[in-house]
């Protein structure tokens, strides 16, 4: 049973006076916990401590919030989540989305909410300048097929029942992102903007998963994020998700056959049978910690804009 009360009155116990009323919450992605390092005066405030709360058990997210200011001169009072909560650790979407309904109601106006994503999109690889995305629209296969957090009795009947989607992520954060790299002096192929689609997981996609996902239009893909999304949208908070590409998504345009390597082994040929490339959580991870120190420099720069 939910007990905003309960859980708020938790986490206030651990905050000075000026971190009390955070303004912008950020939820760190699969290795991007060190997004909090260049908080100010931090708090740290574990999720056992804070009533409601489940614990994240995925590698690279830590159990806890990390309260802070972030910026330049006083700073902006701001709170990260360290780790996230994903349904495939038999979290409910309810559970889930538990910290960003805290958050909103801890003051929080603005959320940015950042992962790490498989690239769909030849013109989005891996590796090279090219490895943030501003998204700018979801495709949620879960949510068109019932597993959508908003199902269910509301938190509050102040709260639209029916939710519109189509302003989903915030035009002038986004703006601010794209303004925030120029400043950084970032390539001006450092930032694509895109489309997430969120999977269950926890498996990753086959090729052909892959390749339908392009095909519907889909940019980046994740298991996490989405269900965020939804809940900080219905509590009435500026939304922009960014994204790190962290590897590919092998998606062939066609398939290399087995039928004719044997009819050519059976010809006295000699085959070699082909490798696919397979994508690891450690893999993602390492290009997490890689690129946290950027992507923090975004966050901070959007957070002196706000
Ligand atoms: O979305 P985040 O939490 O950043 O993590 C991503 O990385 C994990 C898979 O490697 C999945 O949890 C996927 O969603
Ligand atoms: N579903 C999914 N999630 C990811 N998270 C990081 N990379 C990937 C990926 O390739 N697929």
């Amino acid at each position: 049973m939910v007990n905003f009360e309960a859980s708020i009155n938790a986490i206030k116990a651990f905050l000075p006076d000026k971190l009390q009323h955070p303004r912008v919450g950020i939820v760190c992605g699969s290795g991007l916990s060190g997004l909090a390092d260049e908080f100010k005066d931090i708090v740290i405030v574990p999720y056992k401590e804070i009533p409601g709360f489940a614990s994240s058990t995925v590698p690279g997210h830590k159990s806890a919030f990390a309260f802070g200011l972030l910026g330049n001169g006083e700073g902006v009072p701001v709170v990260a989540m360290l780790g996230r909560f994903h349904p495939y650790e038999g979290h409910s979407l309810s559970s889930v989305v538990y910290p960003i309904r805290v958050m909103a109601k801890l003051g929080v106006k603005d959320i940015i909410i950042t992962n790490a994503a498989g690239s769909l999109n030849p013109a989005i690889p891996v590796g090279t300048s090219k490895f943030f995305v501003v998204v700018q629209d979801h495709l949620a296969l879960p949510n068109l097929t019932g597993m959508n957090p908003l199902l269910g009795p509301q938190t509050s009947f102040d709260l639209p029942r029916f939710l519109p989607l189509s302003d989903a992520y915030s035009p002038s954060l986004r703006r601010l992102a794209f303004l925030a790299a120029h400043r950084l002096q970032l390539k001006d192929s450092a930032l694509a903007e895109g489309v997430y689609a969120w999977v269950s997981g926890p498996s990753y996609e086959t090729p052909a998963e892959g390749r339908f996902l392009r095909q519907a239009g889909a940019d980046v893909v994740g298991m996490s994020t989405i269900p965020e999304v939804l809940a900080a949208k219905e509590e009435g908070l500026n939304v922009m998700v960014l994204s790190l590409v962290t590897n590919f998504v092998v998606i062939p345009d066609t398939y290399r056959s087995i039928k004719d390597e044997v009819k050519a082994e059976l010809a006295g040929k000699k085959v070699e049978l082909p490798v696919a490339q397979v994508v690891s959580h450690e893999e993602v991870l390492t290009i997490g910690k890689e690129k946290a120190g950027v992507l923090m420099k975004i966050v901070e720069n959007i957070v002196d804009s706000l």
